[in-house]
């Protein structure tokens, strides 16, 4: 007993010596020896929690921007916070500093990022894809989405996404989420490959998704392929628009069948919920503004069938406006891959006072480019900017500026070599369905408040009911 004792405490003041070993050296290393980052005179938000930094503020508030749109009216638009165990992360939604982030290829997908894109879409996804094998298979795929190709695409496929997608994937965010990702940024890729086959529910959810994904867009293309071999027509959706340029396309860049079965979970998840989500949040803001929704109406009755969409300066007000209020990535991580200087619209005031004017970064900074904040910046879209005011497109209000993203000067479809593939698509499936159901249903707020809607950011910003569950409460009468 003695001996055992006597154990006890050698092992114990072994183990308190080395605890306390370890954490001196911890502090020195904290303190002394890693190298000082080059963002901290940059000010920012008081810290609410070393182990979450703002990150539990910034995804998880009741309705997203609750502290983000303060913090941008206080300290401008950039900004440092903290990351969860003390990672300086910079905010920016100063448009100048956006567009040298998405145009240049210093910056790209954070590795947590990355990895999720792998877990969720596959690794022939486009946006998984880096270097060469993203230009090639970008310009491949530009081919079936182009402005000509994009008025053939029929609307069977959005039926199919949306089967597929709610039947697959219910997942929300959590702190344990966000915990994960800071834990995961500092792991080697090896240990988040190997923890994906873990049999977790989570990772077995996304291992279906992909491996459905990935067996539904080979049936697609087999069947496809047999149909061109007896003569039939295939160019009538986005498989037969690409199969067709690659057997145009007599260089070796085009795509192969299985790298366009590959990009299936991408067009599922990423195209089809996006726009859902979209239209949602137009109709939310119809049944809030009724003079509005009965202008728009107006607007559709007026075209009598004719309709040409992009004609239609109400309707495509609405959607510029729905989209400046509620992009789908109200963020966007990045990572500089080298060290680089950050330019700036306008200086901004260091914590010594110092006017800085564009911001040195040292290789691995973490930067988030805040689209949803820069899509509040009063300098661009007027003083009413939180308010959904489609007009401010049509009076002049919103003026022409640097070029943030292909659409309206948005940074809702990002911008630069990660842009948006299906942006056209997205917004003519926007159009024709607003105008399908304003020209056709009135929507109006329900009388209960309990279904008072918010944005939340669920992997992509979703309107939520107050019982947690995705989804919209409207009330909708057929017009007389
Ligand atoms: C309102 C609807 C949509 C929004 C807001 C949206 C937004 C975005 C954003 C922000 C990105 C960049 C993601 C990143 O940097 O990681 C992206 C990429 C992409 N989107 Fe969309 N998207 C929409 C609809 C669609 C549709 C309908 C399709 C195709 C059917 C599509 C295909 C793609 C592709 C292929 C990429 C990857 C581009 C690349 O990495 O080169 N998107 N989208």
């Amino acid at each position: 007993m003695g001996n055992t004792l006597d154990y006890i405490a050698k092992y114990d003041t072994v183990y308190g010596s080395a605890c306390v070993g370890m954490f001196v050296i911890a502090t020195v290393y904290y303190y002394v020896l890693r190298p000082r980052s080059t963002i901290s005179s940059i000010v920012g938000p008081p810290l609410p929690s070393w182990i979450f930094g703002h990150m539990l503020q910034l995804m998880l508030p009741l309705q997203y921007g609750d502290h983000e749109f303060q913090w941008q009216k206080t300290y401008g638009p950039v900004y440092r916070i903290k990351g969860c165990f003390g990672q300086d992360r910079l905010m920016i939604s100063d448009p100048v500093a956006i567009h040298y982030i998405f145009n240049t290829t210093t910056f790209d997908h954070t590795p947590i990022l990355q990895h999720t894109i792998y877990l969720i879409e596959g690794e022939q996804s486009l946006n998984y894809v880096q270097g060469n094998t993203h230009k090639r298979l970008r310009a491949a795929m530009n081919a079936g989405f182009n402005a000509t190709a994009v008025r053939k695409y029929q609307p069977v496929f959005e039926n199919l996404a949306c089967e597929l997608y709610d039947s697959t994937i219910t997942s929300s965010l959590s702190a344990t989420h966000i915990l994960a990702d800071a834990i995961g940024a500092s792991l080697p890729s090896w240990v988040l490959t190997a923890a994906s086959y873990l049999p977790t529910s989570a990772f077995t959810v996304l291992r279906k998704t992909r491996f459905l994904s990935k067996q539904l867009g080979s049936r697609i293309i087999r069947d496809k392929m047999d149909a061109a071999r007896k003569g039939l027509d295939v160019d009538n959706d986005i498989y037969g628009s690409l199969l067709i340029a690659g057997q145009l396309d007599a260089r070796k860049s085009a795509m192969s069948g299985d790298e366009i079965a590959g990009q299936t979970a991408l067009f599922l998840l990423a195209g089809h919920e996006t726009a859902t989500n979209a239209v949602s949040f137009a109709l939310l803001e119809l049944a809030r503004n009724p003079a509005i929704q009965e202008q728009l109406r107006a607007e559709i009755n007026e075209t009598l069938g004719a309709v040409a969409y992009d004609n239609m300066p109400l309707l495509n007000a609405v959607i510029k406006e729905t989209l400046r209020l509620y992009p789908a990535l109200p963020t966007s991580e990045r990572i500089a891959l080298s060290d680089a200087v950050i330019p700036l619209n306008g200086p901004v005031t260091s914590s010594e006072g110092e006017q800085i004017t564009a911001i040195p970064v040292r290789k691995g900074q973490l930067v988030t480019v805040a689209t949803a904040s820069y899509h509040r910046l009063a300098s661009r879209w007027g003083n009413d900017s939180d308010e959904f005011r489609p007009s401010r497109w049509i009076d002049g209000t919103v003026r022409d500026g640097d070029i943030i993203g292909p659409y309206a000067n948005l940074g809702v479809f990002s911008g630069g070599h990660r842009t948006c593939l299906g942006w056209r698509f997205s917004i003519l499936e926007i159009q024709v369905l607003l105008c399908e159901l304003i020209g056709k249903l009135s929507f109006t707020l329900p009388a209960d408040s309990d279904n008072v809607v918010r944005a939340k950011c669920v992997g992509l910003l979703t309107p939520t009911l107050p019982s947690g569950e995705k989804g919209l409460m409207l009330r909708v009468n057929k017009i007389a």
